[in-house]
């Protein structure tokens, strides 16, 4: 039976941590001040923002939210990009992602300074997350790595399978276990056999946005289960992963809620924290 890798309880840790370094931030005069801009009217996006508004409050980050109507046109988010990037009272700017379609999300990410980039997911940020020479990462998977070294897990020569690509989770994943040394599959909807693949890895992740997609015939004996799916069905929220059938195999598995989201929003405001740093000449 699997260990529940309770993810809020270790936001909760993480929390006094910021907190702590925040305040003697501020004390010394650099309070951390970062932006989200959420364009239109995604019900999901409101609940995000709001969490993270109410986190940064808790940690005494400044945080200003630029809420636009749907209508709003590439250009205009453009220049309001291009406002914060120069503002030097802002430390962080990040997009809420989705963005409406008359929008290209890639043009509104690239525009951002990549020293404000708290996403991390501009080019020159993604480069240097390959390179190994990044100074911000992406929040999701930075979460999912402190989950799994607060549980003492070892990532080192392990088989990790990773469903999903996205930009914002499967490929910073990716580059995130291969530097801890996991030998690192990203599988897709093109992947051939993918039960195959599954049952090999020592470290599943599901970030796919599809509900029960990891079933339990598909879970080696002993691995570890990373739900990153965020699936509201009958106004509910259940993961990727069908949780109480893989539980009984898994050795650890996330629950969803209350496993990776509450550490990506924990994770934001640790990269806050570390442009701000930066930003002042700090390491
Ligand atoms: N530019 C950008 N950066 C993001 O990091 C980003 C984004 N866009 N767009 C959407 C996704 C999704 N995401 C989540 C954050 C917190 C929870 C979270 O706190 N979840 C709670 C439950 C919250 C609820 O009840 O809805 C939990 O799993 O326990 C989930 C998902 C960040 N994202």
């Amino acid at each position: 039976m699997g260990e529940i890798l309770d993810g809020k309880a270790l936001a909760n840790v993480l929390s006094e941590e910021i907190k702590e370094k925040v305040k003697v931030m501020t004390a010394s005069g650099i309070k951390p001040h970062f932006c989200v801009i959420n364009i239109g009217d995604d019900p999901a996006s409101k609940v995000y923002v709001r969490a993270k508004k109410r986190r940064a409050e808790k940690l005494g980050i400044d945080q200003e939210i630029f809420q636009l109507p749907a209508e709003t046109t590439e250009e205009e988010a453009l220049t309001l990009i291009q406002k914060l990037n120069k503002d030097p009272q802002i430390n962080g700017v990040m997009v809420q992602l989705p963005v409406p379609s008359q929008i290209n999300s890639d043009h509104l990410i690239e525009a951002i300074n990549p020293e404000k980039d708290v996403d991390a997911l501009t080019a020159t940020n993604v480069g240097r997350l390959w390179q190994g020479t990044h100074f911000v990462k992406p929040a999701t998977a930075c979460g999912i790595i402190d989950l799994l070294d607060h549980y003492k897990i070892s990532i080192d020569g392990k088989k990790a399978v990773i469903i999903g690509r996205s930009n914002i989770v499967g490929k910073p994943l990716a580059a995130l276990l291969l530097e801890r040394n996991a030998t690192v599959t990203l599988a897709h909807s093109h992947t051939k056999n993918l039960v195959e693949l599954t049952k090999q890895a020592d470290i599943l992740v599901a970030a796919v946005g599809k509900a029960k997609l990891v079933t339990e015939d598909m879970v080696k004996e002993g691995a570890v289960v990373i739900d990153v799916g965020i699936n509201r069905i009958d106004g509910h929220l259940v993961g990727d992963v069908d949780f109480e059938n893989v539980k009984k195999k898994a050795s650890y598995i996330t629950p969803v809620p209350g496993g990776v989201g509450p550490l990506t929003v924990e994770s934001l405001m640790q990269q806050v924290v570390a442009l701000t740093r930066r930003q002042n000449g700090k390491s």
